[in-house]
């Protein structure tokens, strides 16, 4: 049913003026150029149809990313588009001498946020806000944004001052790991469904290069450790640790080989996430130590009450 919208009736316009169902027959009219229009200020009328259809026609195109305006549209592909990616992408995003005049692309806005900063009179804060529906890929694009910023904030000249920077690239992309193990799980929309918020803060020298950052993290889902919704998981540390363990670790941690747990449903699910070394090797760059990582697992498997127990009826310890 067609509304009015900006200004457009549905019915013949009494002056004249062609109706909302002509404009949007004109419009849809040149759908094989729909793909074309990269800013959806450019779409008109605009109408939920109109919109959508455009964005269909970008994404059937492989162009996940279109501008309302200020505001970045990002379509998850739902497969691996690497050269969307790529190290020299972000190089072009980053050297052009306007990034809004290429391509809408998640780097444009990193890039165009990055010199905001370095305002005339004095540095100013940005902020980017990543929003959508549970799947629609706001950790990919807070990971693509981090990756593009390890990148560009990272290029001084002396060898120490190279040094530094690339060690806090590693421990700002290794927070990543660590954070997905112990916040994210597999949920019915997203194998990777992160269940908290998160604040990230990337902070610059006066050279704009990185120097360090901060994770404020909010909202946990606590309940799931506890409960958890029929063909869903409980936080992807669980399992790492249950199919990661060595024969020491398991020992130590009374973990019996091939013992299940009715706290840890579906765990014949085989992800990508459940690699208990990928979170091992990232807390070791970011300085916890194996004896500090061995405690923490220890915390964990004491952490959950003993009413939980296991399937086969057994207490935990
Ligand atoms: N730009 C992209 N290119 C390729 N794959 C993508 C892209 N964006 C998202 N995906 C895929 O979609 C999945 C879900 O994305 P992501 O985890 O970022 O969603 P989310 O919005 O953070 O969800 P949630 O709110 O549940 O945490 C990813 O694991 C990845 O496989």
């Amino acid at each position: 049913m067609l509304q009015q919208v900006n200004g457009h009736s549905s019915g013949s316009d009494a002056q004249g003026g062609k109706s909302l169902r002509e404009d949007l027959q004109e419009f849809l009219g040149g759908e094989a150029l729909l793909h074309e229009l990269d800013d959806l200020t450019k779409v008109n009328p605009v109408t939920l149809e109109t919109v959508l259809r455009c964005l269909q026609a970008r994404y059937a195109a492989d162009m996940f990313y279109t501008s309302a305006g200020c505001t970045l549209v990002a379509l998850n592909p739902f497969k691996p588009v690497p050269q969307l990616y790529s190290p020299a992408l972000m190089r072009e995003y980053h050297a052009a001498p306007q990034p809004q005049k290429l391509r809408p692309h998640i780097f444009a806005v990193g890039e165009q946020t990055y010199r905001n900063v370095q305002s005339l009179i004095e540095p100013v804060n940005q902020s980017i806000i990543v929003s959508g529906e549970s799947g629609a890929g706001k950790t990919w694009t807070s990971r693509c944004l981090m990756k593009f910023y390890a990148v560009v904030a990272a290029s001084p000249t002396s060898l120490e001052s190279h040094k530094i920077a690339e060690r806090i690239e590693q421990r700002i992309l290794n927070s990543n790991p660590v954070m997905e193990a112990f916040g994210n799980a597999c949920t019915l929309r997203n194998n990777n469904s992160s269940r908290f918020g998160k604040f990230i803060q990337l902070q610059l020298n006066s050279a704009q290069q990185m120097t360090g950052a901060a994770v404020q993290t909010y909202l946990l889902e606590k309940t799931r450790v506890t409960c958890q919704a029929s063909s869903e998981r409980n936080f992807h540390i669980f399992y790492q640790i249950c199919k990661g363990a060595s024969v020491d670790e398991r020992l130590q941690w009374h973990l019996p080989e091939g013992a299940s747990f009715s706290w840890l449903p579906n765990p014949e699910r085989t992800l990508e996430e459940d690699c208990f070394q990928v979170t091992r090797e990232a807390m070791l760059h970011l300085g916890i130590d194996i004896p500090t990582q061995n405690n923490i697992f220890q915390v964990r498997r004491k952490g959950i009450p003993l009413t939980f127990g296991r399937c086969d009826g057994q207490p935990l310890s």
